[in-house]
């Protein structure tokens, strides 16, 4: 009947049955054909990129090959087995040269990347900066050779996150981070492998492919920093930098066995960074440095905290390393949890914190049980649903035009579902999978800015109720799990909610690192067996999976501290690695 009164309104026109087919058939093949020229454009770049990157290693191979015909007396093993401090002080009384331990660097990069694929990108201004530094007074870092996160600017060459759309964006200048680390008198050389679009914990795309732990093939090296992580630990690098938004420094660290370390944000600069989600404030993003010991972390950290930081970007608070905080020895009080509710630890990770927590212990520290609060509050609340305030909009906008890596499609399909059916399985889950189903609602965002205001005053209400916990208890510092140990290749994509124990401290906005302190055990491995998780749900289940057949890979713990006080958690990590160390020694004998 209503359709009858709608034909009457419309003007008599004769419908040509053909016509109609042949504009319908014209529309299918102008989308088909406008799909496949697009697609063909992507694909077209991405083997321009793949050639480009070629091109780069060959340059690698050839100026390590000219190097060591030139000077054939120059032994790698005896440079690359020097830890930072020690190599930076041979650089600086030249009892090494510039160029023997760049060369050296190169040379190791490449042979490690063609087993793990960490390395995106030759720096070949290397050489231009090892003819640089020459000219300038000796810094810190007077002729070290630095790898850098592929979305920290460095001038001519795009970050691109592993997305196809931002290769032809060359960046006009170098990042702060680079700027400063030049000054000190360092050697940026290569740049290292991302997960596609950064806000993930594995290390995958489609422009440079996945990189691989470097001590178990079969693993991740987690991400997002994760192409720094592995080729510092498997021994391409002497020092990284890399940015943690909610994991990227610790995570990645923590599986390839080396210490990371993440500062307070805004401590160091980000100008020249590229974040996942631009303009979300819901969990710090930050830059820090990535290192197979404690002594390089400091270095580095000595190094940037200078004049030319503070020059350079006004808005990092002129606080240089305070050495008195870091070199004290008095005893401290230590909060400690080894699972927080929300993710249960694997057995390696809790066992990590409780060997940890007796060193502290017995070396005259006091130590205190400590839980964070309302941690589904938090990881619900103010984590997920703040980084995807937005309904992921802005992380999904990213991947348009893109071939997605499968590192990301699981967690795309989440966010791209539409927010009813978001709603609608988050109902239906609800009584099954509580946690998962908290999960979807939190993804549909907050809804308008009024709400986003109101996320920002919890999470510092928040903030604040963990600050007076920490008071009470008068601590010092905490100690608690670092995910790991390292996941079996497929699982860290499905897994972003593992990233609790680490996205807390970015919501927070506390500085946070991990130490390597153990490797898996037999008995870990067959206590996993018996992992249920705190939920039983499908989550614990791929939990359980991902971290099976690890034994002998490297467990870390995290140490963490107020905010602005660096120097503290630094101080408390040397300790952590200081004590675990000796009693790996012990053990030996
Ligand atoms: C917009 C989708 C939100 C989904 C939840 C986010 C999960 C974060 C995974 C952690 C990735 C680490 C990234 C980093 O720290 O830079």
């Amino acid at each position: 009947m209503a359709l009858e009164k709608v034909k009457g309104l419309l003007p008599e026109v004769e419908v040509d049955r053909y016509f109609v087919s042949a504009v319908l058939c014209g529309s299918a093949t102008a989308i088909l054909v406008s799909r496949w020229v697009s697609q063909r454009r992507v694909q077209k770049k991405l083997e321009e990129a793949k050639r480009r990157r070629e091109l780069g290693f060959q340059r690698m191979e050839n100026a390590a090959r000219q190097f060591k015909q030139q000077n054939p007396g120059i032994k790698a093993a005896p440079i690359l087995s020097l830890p930072l401090v020690e190599l930076a002080a041979k650089l600086r009384d030249g009892t090494l040269s510039p160029e023997s331990v760049l060369y050296t660097y190169i040379e190791k990069a490449l042979e490690v990347t063609q087993q793990i694929n960490c390395v995106t990108d030759f720096l070949p201004e290397c050489e231009e900066q090892l003819r640089e530094v020459k000219k300038q007074e000796k810094g810190l870092l007077y002729g070290v050779p630095v790898s850098i996160k592929e979305n920290i600017a460095c001038k001519g060459h795009p970050n691109t996150m592993g997305l196809v759309k931002y290769l032809d964006r060359p960046e006009p200048e170098d990042s702060v981070i680079v700027k400063v680390l030049k000054k000190q008198g360092a050697i940026p050389f290569v740049r290292t492998n991302t997960s596609q679009g950064i806000l993930n914990i594995d290390c995958g795309n489609t422009l440079f492919g996945q990189t691989l732990n470097p001590f178990n093939h079969k693993k991740t090296s987690g991400g997002s920093s994760g192409g720094e992580a592995a080729l510092v630990g498997g021994g391409g690098s002497v020092i990284g930098i890399g940015t943690d938004v909610a994991a990227s420094i610790r995570v990645p660290c923590g599986f390839c066995g080396i210490c990371g370390f993440k500062p307070t944000g805004y401590r160091l600069s980000v100008k020249g960074t590229t974040s996942p989600v631009e303009g979300m404030n819901s969990a710090i993003n930050v830059t820090g440095p990535m290192a197979r010991d404690m002594d390089s972390l400091v270095l580095c950290m000595k190094a940037l905290l200078c004049d030319e930081l503070f020059c350079l970007d006004p808005t990092v608070p002129p606080l240089p390393f305070n050495d008195e905080i870091y070199s004290s020895s008095r005893p401290l009080r230590i909060g400690y949890y080894d699972g927080d509710g929300y993710f249960q630890p694997s057995p390696s990770m809790r066992r990590a914190v409780q060997e940890t927590r007796k060193l502290l212990q017995e070396a005259g520290h006091t130590l205190i049980p400590f839980t964070p609060p309302r941690i589904n509050f938090l990881v619900d609340e103010l984590f997920t649903k703040g980084v995807s305030a937005d309904g992921c909009s802005t992380l999904v906008e990213n991947f348009d035009g893109e071939f997605v890596d499968v590192t990301w499609t699981n967690q795309l399909r989440c966010c791209k579902m539409p927010d009813l059916l978001k709603r609608l399985l988050a109902l239906i889950l609800m009584p099954v999978f509580p946690r998962i189903s908290r999960h979807l609602n939190a993804l549909i965002g907050v809804g308008s800015v009024k709400n986003l205001w109101k996320n920002n005053v919890d999470r510092m209400a928040y903030r604040d109720e963990f600050i007076a916990e920490w008071r009470r208890l008068k601590l010092d510092v905490v100690l608690c799990p670092a995910l790991g140990p390292a996941f079996n290749l497929g699982y860290a994509g499905k897994l972003f909610v593992a990233t609790t124990y680490t996205h807390l401290y970015n919501v927070l906005n506390f500085p946070a690192g991990v130490v390597p302190v153990t490797t898996v055990s037999e008995a870990d491995e067959e206590e996993l067996r018996h992992y249920k998780g705190y939920y039983g749900d499908p989550w614990d289940k791929r939990m359980k999976e991902a971290v099976q057949d690890a034994v002998g890979l490297p467990v870390a713990v995290q140490c963490v501290a107020l905010p602005w006080q660096e120097e503290l958690c630094l101080r408390f990590m040397k300790e952590v690695e200081t004590l675990s160390s000796e009693r790996r020694g012990r053990r030996k004998i």
